[in-house]
């Protein structure tokens, strides 16, 4: 049985008479794709906002790996192993492909890089951030500056940077958004081959892409959990077609 690295246990959060996240149970494995699907306004970044420690929930429980995070905050998360993808804003564009890479390593150093000599601490770096990049399929773009990637490209380096952080879970905000059909389904390789090391919580309005990609999926709707299970589950469940066509009569 793979491991349980996230475990969220009757997440409850209110912003003043609205609840944007409603008594919310689920858990994610080491080695699967767990994605987290809904309308607009459903509440899939308020959750995620509450998972990477950026928004504390009113109550419920949020474990890493076993640990009781819920009050724990970004910073301690991130150290532990627990990354959220940055958004394209986070790339510093006069920076080279590398050197965004090795901004986010340097931050999972902190200051133990100062007991490093200068050259050998900007290898060891360097060595680091590397591996991240080939992870994505940046390597050869490691020299160009990140104002000259492509959008798709782009997405890659986000996701870089947060492996950098040698993370054991992945949340993903939609990394799919905003990419063309050929940069998507480089990107959606590259996640599939992310799926083995890492367990990534995916939010994505792509349906396509996450009934391929997902091994499991949770369906929210006004902050509930209305449905979860496999794709073929989701896929004949009544009631996600109810929330899915009240969004489109919307
Ligand atoms: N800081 C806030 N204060 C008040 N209401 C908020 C705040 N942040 C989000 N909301 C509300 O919470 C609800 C859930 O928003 P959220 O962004 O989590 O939904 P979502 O499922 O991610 O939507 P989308 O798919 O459009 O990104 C929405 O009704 C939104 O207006």
């Amino acid at each position: 049985m793979a491991e349980t690295l996230l475990e969220l246990r009757h997440l409850q959060k209110r912003f003043g008479g609205l609840t944007v996240t409603d008594d919310v149970s689920l858990d994610l494995k080491r080695g699967e794709i767990h994605a987290l699907i809904g309308p607009n306004g459903a509440g899939k970044t308020t959750l995620i906002h509450q998972i990477s420690g950026t928004l504390a929930p009113d109550s419920g429980q949020i474990l890493f790996a076993g640990t009781d995070v819920t009050r724990l905050p970004m910073a301690r998360r991130a150290r532990m192993g627990l990354a959220r993808s940055f958004q394209i804003t986070s790339i510093i564009p006069s920076f080279t492909t590398l050197e965004n890479a090795a901004l986010a390593v340097q931050a999972r150093h902190g200051s133990s890089f100062r007991f490093f000599r200068a050259a050998g601490a900007e290898a060891a770096l360097n060595d680091e951030a590397m591996a991240a990049l080939t992870e994505v399929g940046l390597e050869r773009r490691a020299a160009t500056p990140a104002a000259a990637l492509s959008h798709g490209e782009k997405r890659q380096l986000e996701l870089a940077i947060a492996l950098a952080m040698q993370p054991r879970v992945l949340l993903l905000d939609e990394p799919l958004a905003g990419t063309g059909a050929e940069e998507a389904e480089r990107l959606m390789r590259i996640l599939g081959g992310l799926r083995a090391r890492y367990a990534i919580l995916l939010i994505e309005h792509d349906m396509p892409a996450v009934f391929a990609l997902a091994d499991r999926i949770s369906v929210l709707a006004q902050g509930r959990v209305i449905a979860a299970g496999t794709p073929e589950v989701i896929r004949a469940d009544p009631a996600v077609r109810d929330a899915y066509l009240g969004d489109e009569e919307a």
